[in-house]
């Protein structure tokens, strides 16, 4: 009998936060910590689980601070999808480069830059072992990359959305201001819309709730975080319906 743990979850939606791809770097993307995560997910696709991937686009424009500077929000937020594209293509390479074979498909057509969004065919890359990357997040402006993970993950019939972070997981207050904040290690939808713990914007949380849509939130420059999730081993925050 084989003793090698096995992967808990058969297939996830990944939310990367653009802002982590700057690592060290101000802006943009920095290729150390690209080559990172594409190494993480590689490991992943090894131990046979099925990844969507949705890569955020702060690390480049946001619509809201583009508006907030006086630009017309729509435009910000077509500049900020039009981010997530970037990051996508940057990803896509980064896998292909570590011979991971991967797909990006956008929410609005780029004919020539990457496929269209398609479901029948985001499910069948899936199940034959290809990573899909979404990118353009919903095609819509006002919405986050968080809601496009929630609207995927539903979609996909993902077993989790595991929400990629700068910290270790929710804790009882923003630990980056409070340092007595505490780390959950679990809660339930209902604790976090009762103690308005920051997750993810409403929109998307509610998307996750309604559909029973697991949330797992991790430290994604925590090398090892995200197998440690997969494995089923005490890492993160997972917020279920359980109690
Ligand atoms: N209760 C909380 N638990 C965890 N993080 C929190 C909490 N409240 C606020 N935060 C902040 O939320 C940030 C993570 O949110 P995230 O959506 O990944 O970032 P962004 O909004 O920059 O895309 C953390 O850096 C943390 O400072
Ligand atoms: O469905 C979407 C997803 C994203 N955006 C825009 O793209 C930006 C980048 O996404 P997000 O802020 O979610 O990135 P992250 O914080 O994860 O890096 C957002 O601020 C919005 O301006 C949008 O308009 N609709």
């Amino acid at each position: 009998m084989s003793t090698n743990p096995k992967p808990t979850l058969r297939r996830i939606l990944l939310k990367l936060s653009g802002e982590a791809l700057m690592g060290e770097e101000g802006f943009g993307i920095d290729p150390k910590v690209l080559d990172r995560m594409a190494q993480e997910i590689k490991e992943l696709v090894e131990q046979g689980v099925q990844v969507g991937l949705v890569i955020g686009g702060g690390n480049i424009f946001r619509g809201e601070g583009l508006a907030k500077a006086g630009m017309n929000r729509v435009v910000g937020d077509h500049m900020g999808m039009l981010a997530t594209v970037i990051n996508g293509l940057a990803m896509r390479d980064a896998l292909h480069r570590a011979y991971v074979n991967a797909r990006l498909m956008s929410a609005f057509p780029l004919n020539g830059v990457c496929d269209n969004y398609n479901w029948a065919e985001a499910i069948s890359l899936l199940k034959s072992g290809r990573v899909v990357i979404f990118s353009a997040g919903t095609g819509n402006p006002f919405f986050t990359t968080d809601s496009a993970a929630c609207l995927r993950g539903v979609e996909i019939e993902a077993d989790a959305v595991l929400k990629g972070t700068k910290v270790d997981g929710v804790y009882s207050d923003d630990p980056m201001k409070n340092p007595d904040a505490v780390k959950h290690d679990q809660l339930s939808y209902q604790d976090v819309l009762e103690n308005e713990l920051k997750v993810m914007d409403l929109a998307a949380f509610t998307l996750a709730r309604d559909h029973k849509l697991p949330i797992m939130v991790f430290n994604m420059n925590k090398p090892g975080a995200l197998r440690r999730v997969i494995m089923g081993e005490s890492e993160g925050t997972l917020i279920s319906n359980a109690e």
